[in-house]
C-alpha cells in the first residue's frame, strides 16, 4: 500500500537543526518543508523518555498553530535511565489538527564519562563536541553516529523516527 502524499502538502518542522530537517525532507521528498526555531517547553536536555516526548510534541503542535492544511513535525533528542545506566533516547511527534501521532527512536547506551558530564548539567551536543574533537556533532552524525562507528547517523535515527510517523497518519488514511 503506498499513500501518496500531495505535492502541495506543507510540513512545518520545529527546529534549525540540520540533521533534523534532513531528515524530514528525507522522508517527505515531495512536500514543502520549512523550519521553525519551535520552543520545546522542556528542559535544553532532557533526562527521561517522558520528558523528551513531551518536548517533541510541544515542538509539533507549536508548528501547527495558527496553521491550516499544514503538517507540524517536533523532533527532541534526550537521555533516560534504566536503573542506573544512561541511554541516549529520541522522540518524534507528527501534528495535524485534531491527530497527534507519536513514537521513539533507537536507543544505545552512553559511556561512563558522557554520562558523568551529564549529570553535573553539560548538554549532551557540547559534551560530544569536545568528546569526538568535532564541531556541532549535534548537525551531522550525532553521538548516535559516533558511537556506532558512523553506522547510524543521527539523520538516519531520526529518519526512522518520521517513517514511523509517516505510517502511522498513512494507515489511519486507509
Ligand atoms: O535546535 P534543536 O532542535 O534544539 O536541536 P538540538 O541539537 O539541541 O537537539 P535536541 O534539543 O533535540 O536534543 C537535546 C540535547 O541533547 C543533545 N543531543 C541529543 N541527541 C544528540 C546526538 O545524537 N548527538 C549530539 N547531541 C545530541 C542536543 O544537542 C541537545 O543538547
Ligand atoms: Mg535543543
Amino acid at each position: 500500500m503506498d499513500i501518496k502524499v500531495r505535492k502541495q502538502m506543507r510540513i512545518i518542522i520545529g527546529s534549525k537543526n540540520k540533521a533534523k530537517i534532513q531528515a524530514v525532507e528525507k522522508v517527505f521528498p515531495n512536500a514543502s518543508v520549512t523550519s521553525k526555531g519551535a520552543s520545546s517547553g522542556v528542559s535544553a536536555q532532557p533526562f527521561s523518555d517522558e520528558e523528551t516526548k513531551q518536548g517533541a510534541i510541544h515542538r509539533a503542535l507549536n508548528c501547527i498553530q495558527g496553521e491550516t492544511n499544514t503538517f507540524g513535525i517536533g523532533l527532541e533528542g534526550g537521555v533516560m535511565f534504566i536503573g542506573n545506566k544512561l541511554y541516549l533516547c529520541n522522540w518524534g511527534a507528527l501534528a495535524l489538527p485534531g491527530h497527534l501521532y507519536t513514537a521513539s527512536g533507537a536507543r544505545i547506551l552512553l559511556p561512563q564519562e558522557i554520562t558523568k558530564e551529564l549529570l553535573k548539567g553539560r548538554e549532551l551536543g557540547e559534551v560530544m563536541d569536545t568528546f569526538a574533537h568535532r564541531k556541532q556533532v549535534r548537525q551531522k552524525e550525532g553521538a548516535i553516529g559516533i558511537f556506532t562507528a558512523e553506522r547510524i547517523s543521527r539523520i538516519d535515527m531520526f529518519s526512522h523516527v518520521i517513517e514511523l510517523l509517516r505510517g502511522q497518519w498513512e494507515y489511519n488514511q486507509l
